[in-house]
């Protein structure tokens, strides 16, 4: 290891090279590579691989971005040096907008702020009672979704679905967020403000380069970004003014109800030297980051998962045969099949467990995890990584690795089962080898990664038991992909559903 990595020390300058990469062409490269987003990136990668071995740098804007893409690599850098690699870049100006100056889990550094917010929602959210008592929402969310599309399949024979699993996931997530059912037209004001500041990300980009001219240069460009924050705030504000008022007045003590995130928020204190309450503007901050969390990632695998099953009509089939199995019951002598599969049920369903495995490894909702850095100039595999770089993990080639997965872009849920149909023991975390990491790995990983597989079961599991998933006439699934904030279908699916029972 010790080959693999040395610390620097203040007395010690490191005289290692970057990793290597294209040419460098002082501000025509760094702009080249800052207009073009990562999925455009993703393939000269590729290339840039093969020509300088399993780490590279580019130099996007005006720091340098070291790529990692091997799984060895990724591993002694994320878990076996993980208090190392699992700080996060200076934020961009822009990023500085939306994160509240890097006050959001996600963008945080390595420290303690970070530490108290991450702490605060793996506890109070998605500790597993805390996932548990928020199962009669999943449940009544569950409803809404299966009535939403049995009205679009009597009226239509080609579904869009991502509309559906988008606004079923909001609906939950806002819920757990605020703590209360708001309207319809309310979920879409927030999926609105939401999705438009994720989609238009990438436009924004150019204004992290020179930020004291491209402001100048580009001023309706960044007046458009803080019009998308005030937006946001204006449709967050009075969910969380309301929820700060009925704490006040005690009307949020029923014990019935689970604490809400927001509530969870109102009552933290930031271990900086005031030891203060988080200010609106943070609040709003951590309020979206766990809506965009929870909603997106999940709902591009969802539709990812539902396209695999309408295309693989033999996986689909197993899937309605294994549940059918599970959860029919004996009353008397007749058997009676129930018409929502539990959450109690999905345990009891190996090759549900499978298919999953196999969606989130061949159609990642994140090609690469978020940007880390590293807490200090390290060496690392004989190259230097500086402290003022990111350092990025290629989620996607990972799990397309030839050489751990036969075929690796074949859809084969199979190859997460073993003989008798159970589940092969896989660790997901990559906490002893890295096969695959959709969650990312080590202390950065995703603190939602359960609380997003049992999401991903129920709704898959009751999706294919109550309708039959078939291509309109005509249709055909297209796996292409496309970049929006994960990585979607780029022609997204369209299906023929009717009703099973
Ligand atoms: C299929 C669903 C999901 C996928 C594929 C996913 C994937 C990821 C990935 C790849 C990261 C970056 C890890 C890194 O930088 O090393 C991440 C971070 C994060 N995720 Fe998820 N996620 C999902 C669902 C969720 C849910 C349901 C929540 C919470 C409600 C959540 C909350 C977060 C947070 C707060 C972070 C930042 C962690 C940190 O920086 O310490 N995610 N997720």
């Amino acid at each position: 290891l010790l080959s693999l990595l040395q610390p620097s020390t203040s007395s010690t300058k490191i005289n290692n090279p970057i990793p290597p990469g294209p040419p460098h062409i002082p501000i025509i490269t760094p702009i080249t590579w800052i207009t073009k987003s990562f999925s455009q990136i993703e393939p000269i990668l590729k290339t840039l691989h093969a020509k300088y071995g399993p780490i590279v740098t580019l130099r996007i804007g005006s720091r340098p971005a070291i790529f990692i893409a091997d799984r060895h690599l990724a591993h002694q850098a994320l878990i076996q040096n993980g208090s190392i690699f699992s700080d996060r870049p200076k934020s961009l100006p822009t990023n500085k907008i939306i994160s509240s100056d890097q006050h959001n889990i996600s963008s945080a550094y390595y420290g303690s702020t970070w530490r108290v917010l991450r702490r605060n929602l793996a506890a109070e959210m998605l500790h597993p009672s805390r996932i548990n008592s928020f199962s009669q929402t999943r449940k009544w969310v569950l409803e809404v979704l299966l009535n939403r599309l049995l009205s679009d399949s009597k009226s239509t024979d080609s579904v869009k679905v991502i509309n559906h699993l988008q606004y079923a996931m909001f609906s939950l997530l806002v819920f757990m967020c605020f703590g209360q059912r708001v309207n319809d037209e309310k979920i879409k004001d927030i999926e609105r403000v939401q999705r438009s500041l994720l989609l238009a990300f990438n436009r924004f980009n150019i204004l992290n380069f020179w930020p004291m001219i491209t402001k100048i240069l580009f001023r309706k460009r960044w007046e458009q970004l803080l019009k998308l924050r005030s937006d946001q705030e204006e449709v967050l504000f009075p969910l969380i003014r309301a929820r700060k008022e009925a704490k006040e007045s005690g009307l949020c003590n029923d014990n019935n109800n689970p604490p809400a995130y927001v509530d969870t928020l109102l009552d933290l204190k930031l271990p900086d030297e005031r030891h203060r309450n988080l200010d609106e503007g943070e609040i709003i901050t951590l309020c979206s980051e766990f809506l965009n969390a929870g909603t997106d990632t999940t709902s591009t695998a969802l539709q990812w998962i539902m396209a695999n099953l309408v295309k693989y009509q033999h996986v689909q089939q197993r899937m309605v045969e294994e549940i059918g199995r599970v959860i029919s019951a004996s009353e008397g002598d007749r058997k009676v099949m129930k018409e929502v599969v539990s959450e109690e049920d999905l345990e009891k369903l190996p090759y549900l467990k499978a298919v999953i495995l196999e969606a989130l490894r061949r159609h990642p909702p994140g090609h690469f995890v978020l940007p880390h850095a590293v807490t200090d100039d390290v060496v690392f595999n004989g190259y230097l990584v500086p402290k003022e770089g990111s350092v990025n993990f290629m989620v996607a080639e990972i799990g397309w690795n030839p050489e751990v997965w036969e075929d690796p872009m074949v859809f084969k849920p199979e190859r997460f089962l073993n003989e008798d149909g159970s589940v092969k023991a896989f660790d997901i975390t990559g906490s002893k080898e890295i096969k695959m990491m959709p969650f990312g790995a080590g202390r950065r990983i995703c603190p939602g990664y359960n609380l997003a597989m049992l999401h991903l079961e129920y709704f898959v599991a009751n999706l294919v038991w109550n309708f039959d998933w078939k291509l309109p006439k005509g249709g055909d699934i297209d796996l292409s992909e496309k970049q929006e904030f994960t990585i979607v279908m780029k022609n997204p699916l369209l299906a023929h559903i009717s009703p099973r029972i």
